[in-house]
């Protein structure tokens, strides 16, 4: 792999998927040919989908969101009224997110679906087994190896498992006459699939496969991170109150946190710029912008890529470098927020804005599709575990430390917080605004702007 500076990025920018692709990038380093993967070659269905629906109808979402968070913490989060109560953040959160993703992916009532929700989660985990093992091992052997890796037929499995459930299920969609839909109906990720659908696109067993492949690019990326917020508030409690008075602030100014849309939650500058300095210390990866060289070329310097080369950036070492980000080591939570209040920087710094010099998500046209959604995602189900438990770590214990496998970096799943929740008075939903607020409805957006959008 070549690992280029940052300086190259504007001019990679500009060359066509033909000559550089960031979806073979993908697909390879996913070893998408023993992991089934390699459909994202043939199909980009799931991400238009993302970037013409889901993205602009993020408005509309929150409420579902909400309502799904509700139902999540009341099935997942254990009662811990009056007295600390030990869990394990990582499998808590997984639930949380798996629910909502779920909920906004298939609509009610599959996404209550105990099958969806293990086949969501479990074939992303079997997949990453399946890659770091293979990792090892020259690629003539990979073919054989996966043979015998039981994560290989695990997550095979998932995929039969996920067309079993869904197909059916498209097929009733397809045959609902208008008079039998309801209105929330047509306003997940799958009913906007079979929309927009070319006849290529159309065959129900690639909409259950691309799916399970959404999950894969969603679910653990946005958990990962609202864990890592989590352990990190949890050893720096002195951010808590702030982050609590912001979201007080903006419900005395916007309205009751229920009837927030996406731009109220644009507003939590402080908790975005956590979420944002969070991620800059706990990167999920310490390698971006992958791209696949599919013909050779030459940058203006001089330097060759060749045919076949995989390059990429490595995004950490760019983030951690004193004349990108000032002090490097020293973890500032509001250090984006500060940087928001200067003269036209207003919409930059921002946990979804891409940069040269900030690469968690990529960067141009080929940047996280999903980075929208999963702010939201996490911001909903931060808002809430903020207002509504105090936090904290075990006894004589610092942060649990990350771990690590290759290039990526995760939160380790076994460590434990203490969650205690607060007095009734403190609640989120207890929290009353100055005057009431009327409850907005937004239309949906109809083009995304990548670089400078909030949220
Ligand atoms: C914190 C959470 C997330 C992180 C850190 C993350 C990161 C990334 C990165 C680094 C890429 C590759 C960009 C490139 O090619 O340069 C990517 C691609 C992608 N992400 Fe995300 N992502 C997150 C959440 C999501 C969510 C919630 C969704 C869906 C709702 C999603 C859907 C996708 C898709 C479909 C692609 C592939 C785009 C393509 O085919 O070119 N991601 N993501």
């Amino acid at each position: 792999m070549l690992v280029l500076p940052p300086a190259y990025v504007d001019e990679l920018r500009s060359l066509p998927s033909s000559i550089a692709s960031p979806t073979v990038a993908h697909a390879h380093n996913l070893m998408g040919s023993h992991t089934n993967m390699n459909i994202i070659l043939r199909n980009n269905l799931h991400f238009r989908t993302l970037v013409e629906k889901v993205t602009p109808n993020l408005n509309f979402l929150t409420a579902p969101m909400q309502d799904e968070l509700d139902y999540a913490v009341e099935k997942d989060l254990p009662e811990c009224e009056g007295e600390w109560v030990s869990i394990k953040p990582y499998h808590v959160i997984l639930r949380l997110v798996s629910r909502i993703s779920a909920r906004i992916f298939l609509g009610l009532p599959l996404c209550r679906s105990e099958e969806w929700l293990e086949i969501s989660t479990e074939f992303t985990e079997n997949v990453f087994v399946s890659l770091v093992v293979l990792r090892l091992f020259p690629m003539w052997t990979h073919g054989l190896i996966s043979f015998l890796l039981p994560s290989s037929y695990k997550g095979a499995n998932y995929i039969r498992r996920s067309k079993k459930l869904l197909v059916p299920e498209i097929i009733r969609r397809r045959q609902e006459t208008p008079s039998e839909k309801k209105p929330e109906d047509g306003m997940n990720l799958l009913s906007w699939m079979m929309e927009i659908a070319t006849p290529t696109e159309s065959d129900p067993s690639d909409m259950a496969h691309l799916q399970v492949v959404m999950s894969l690019a969603s679910i653990h990326t946005s958990q990962m991170n609202a864990v890592h917020v989590l352990y990190d508030l949890a050893s720096r409690p002195e951010y808590v109150e702030p982050l609590r008075e912001e979201i007080i602030q903006l419900i005395k100014e916007e309205g009751p946190w229920r009837q927030w849309q996406k731009p109220a939650f644009s507003k939590l500058k402080k908790l975005d710029s956590f979420m944002k300095e969070s991620q800059r210390f706990n990167p999920p990866s310490l390698l971006s912008y992958h791209r696949v060289m599919l013909e050779k070329h030459v940058l203006a310097d001089g330097m060759v890529l060749p045919r076949g080369a995989h390059i990429s950036m490595p995004v950490s070492a760019i983030q951690n470098d004193p004349e990108v980000t000032s002090d490097p080591e020293v973890f500032d939570g509001f250090r984006y927020y500060k940087l928001r209040q200067r003269e036209g920087e207003r919409h930059l710094h921002q946990f979804v804005t891409t940069q040269t010099t900030s690469l968690n998500f990529g960067h141009g046209k080929h940047a996280c599709p999903g980075r929208f959604f999963a702010s939201l995602e996490i911001k909903n189900i931060l808002v809430r575990l903020i207002m509504d438990y105090d936090w904290k770590l075990e006894d004589g214990k610092g942060r649990p430390p990350n771990l690590t496998a290759h290039e990526f970096i995760f939160p380790n799943p076994e460590a434990n917080l203490l969650m205690k929740k607060r007095r009734k008075e403190l609640l989120l939903d207890s929290v009353v605004p100055d005057a009431p607020v009327p409850a907005t409805r937004t239309e949906p957006e109809t083009s995304v702007e990548i670089e400078t959008r909030e949220l």
